[in-house]
Parts: C-alpha cells; sequence; structure tokens
C-alpha cells in the first residue's frame, strides 16, 4: 500500500516516428499504423491527496476549463470508476505546446492516471487503466502502458518494439493543428497498405504530412529548414516537425540556430516511459 501524500510525475512527449493511415471506420475513426518512442522531456504535474473528493488544478492550465481540461476528466473518470472517497490538489507545469502532435493532453490524462492509482491506492492494472484512458483519447493507451510500440487499429493495439536511442530536436512553429479538423478533411491519404513483412526495409512517411504543409505553410517553412541538418518528419496530425540524431551536440546546433519565431526543444528518445521510470521509483521509496 502506497501511504506517501503527494509527488510528482513527468507526463512526456511522444513522436510518430511514421504514421500510415489505411482506412476510416463507420464511426469516423482512422485505422493507423504508426510508430510511437517517448522523450526524455514533458510536463510536470504534482499531485497531492485531499481528504475529500475534490480534483482542483492549478498552475499552466492555459485558458482550458477545469471541466474540459484532460487532467480532470482523468481524475474524475478513475475517482468515478472506482468510486473513491478522496480527492486531489493537481498543479501543472506545461512545457508541451498544445495541438502540436507531441501528445501532451493524452500524456497528461495518462500520467494522472497512473499517478492516482497510486496516490488513491485503486491499484487497477495497466491494462485496465489503459481501457479507462482510451475513453478520453486514442493515445492515452500508448502512454499508460509506457513502452515504444507500432500502434495498429486506431492507435491502441500496441506491438512493442525496442529502439536505439536518438536525439531528437523538435520544432513547434508556433501554430495549433486540429487532430479533427486534419482527420475530417477529405484530402486526407487514407489508403495506405497495411505494412508487410519488415517495416525498417520500407518507406515510412507521415500520411497527414502533405495535407497539413498545405493548410499550414509555417509547418512547409519548418520542414524545408530543418533539411538544412536532416531528413525532417511532422509528428502526428502536426504542427511539430523534427530531426532525428547520434548525439547530443547535432541536436544542440539546430536548436542554437532556430529563427526567432518558431520554439523547440531537444530531448533523448527512450524505449520505457519516463513517467514509468519516475513511478518505479517513487513507490521503492
Ligand atoms: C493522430 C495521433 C497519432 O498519435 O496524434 P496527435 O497528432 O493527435 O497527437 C493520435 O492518434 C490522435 O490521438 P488523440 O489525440 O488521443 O485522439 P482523440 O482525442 O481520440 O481524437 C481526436 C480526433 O481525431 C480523430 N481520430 C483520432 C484517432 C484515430 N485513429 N482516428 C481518428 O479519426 C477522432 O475522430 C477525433 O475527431
Ligand atoms: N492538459 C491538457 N494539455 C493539453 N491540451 C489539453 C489538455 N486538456 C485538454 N486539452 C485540449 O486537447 C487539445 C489537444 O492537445 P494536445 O494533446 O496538446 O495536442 P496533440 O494531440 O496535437 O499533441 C488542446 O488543443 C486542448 O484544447
Amino acid at each position: 500500500m502506497y501511504t506517501h501524500s503527494e509527488f510528482s510525475l513527468i507526463a512526456p512527449a511522444k513522436l510518430n516516428l511514421f504514421l500510415h493511415i489505411n482506412g476510416r471506420r463507420d464511426d469516423g475513426y482512422h485505422e493507423l499504423e504508426t510508430l510511437f518512442t517517448f522523450l526524455n522531456y514533458g510536463d510536470e504535474l504534482h499531485f497531492k491527496l485531499s481528504t475529500d473528493t475534490h480534483i482542483s488544478i492549478s498552475g499552466d492550465t492555459n485558458g482550458i476549463a477545469l471541466t474540459d481540461n484532460l487532467i480532470y476528466k482523468a481524475a474524475l473518470l478513475l475517482q468515478t470508476h472506482c468510486k473513491v472517497d478522496m480527492g486531489a490538489k493537481i498543479n501543472l507545469t506545461k512545457r508541451l505546446p498544445m495541438g502540436g502532435g507531441v501528445g501532451g493532453g493524452s500524456s497528461d490524462a495518462a500520467s494522472t492516471l497512473l499517478a492516482l492509482n497510486t496516490l488513491w491506492n485503486t491499484a487497477l492494472s495497466l491494462d485496465e487503466l489503459a481501457d479507462l484512458g482510451l475513453k478520453l483519447g486514442a493515445d492515452v493507451p500508448v502512454f499508460i502502458k509506457g513502452k515504444s510500440a507500432i500502434a495498429h487499429g486506431i492507435g491502441e493495439q500496441l506491438e512493442y518494439l525496442e529502439l536505439p536511442p536518438k536525439w531528437y530536436c523538435v520544432v513547434f512553429p508556433n501554430q495549433h493543428v486540429s487532430t479533427a479538423q486534419i482527420f475530417t478533411h477529405p484530402d486526407l491519404k487514407r489508403d495506405t497498405p497495411k505494412l508487410s513483412g519488415d517495416w525498417q526495409q520500407q518507406i515510412l512517411t507521415n500520411d497527414c504530412e502533405p495535407l497539413v504543409k498545405k493548410l499550414c505553410p509555417e509547418v512547409e517553412k519548418t520542414l524545408q529548414w530543418l533539411l538544412k541538418y536532416a531528413p525532417s518528419k511532422m509528428t502526428g496530425t502536426g504542427s511539430c516537425c523534427f530531426v532525428e540524431f547520434a548525439s547530443q551536440v547535432q541536436a544542440q546546433d539546430v536548436l542554437a540556430n532556430l529563427p526567432h519565431t518558431w520554439q523547440g526543444f531537444i530531448a533523448s528518445s527512450v524505449s520505457t516511459s519516463p513517467a514509468h521510470t519516475e513511478l518505479a521509483a517513487i513507490i521503492d521509496k
């Protein structure tokens, strides 16, 4: 039984190293194949147990109403599902750009479920938490499971794999892209055949990239600018773009030269989500 009453937990960024869209289901969701990796960089959440059932969020709420915040939705879902008679005071330090394709909202939700499952001693398994998380967003289960993976289905069927660690420079071109807008657009490419054979021998792209480049010229500019350094890609439905390197210095060099109109960060990839690594250390204390 976990007996401490407060701790902090990271909500890491993800990158989609490729994203193929294989079709559209009758409910509007898309069948995907996408490679998720986690970064050692993210939002910071602080959780403090309350003896009443109130759930509050302070810090960088960025104008999102309490009941719309995925952190609140996650906390309420777990509280209701497990009939918990405690609450939580949650503080958010936001570092991940919103609507940037690095999964900040989904990661915040997943870290909230992981943290409160510990703080409230609800003892749900990762499978049970992932099933709950899927109600909040297609990306939440991968953050709950916390292992780099190729996702199938709508993003919830996970095939785990180890990836060699790399350094990334991730650039946010100061434009937010709505996932729903991209997935409802008539021009989105939706007919990429499913992967067969060794995926590492195939051409792996992001099917959202051509459409987002057309809709957001700043994304096109960012991808072009990054090409000076390495092959550039967009993550998820955008708008963040990234380049991959073997060493930190190479990633740092790109960041040092970034035009002032954009924002960026560098981070290394990890096969296990840093939220899981941190939580294991907290529980062991
Ligand atoms: C595309 C991806 C790839 O990682 O990333 P983002 O760019 O958003 O981070 C995700 O699958 C996004 O996951 P998430 O952001 O949790 O999606 P949801 O909240 O469930 O859905 C947002 C919108 O996208 C659509 N959607 C989402 C996932 C999917 N496989 N098909 C869809 O058509 C939904 O219909 C909804 O209108
Ligand atoms: N805690 C949160 N952090 C970020 N976005 C949130 C949060 N709660 C709700 N949202 C909503 O979810 C939308 C998508 O956010 P985010 O996950 O950052 O984008 P993406 O899926 O492109 O990475 C935001 O535009 C915002 O309206």
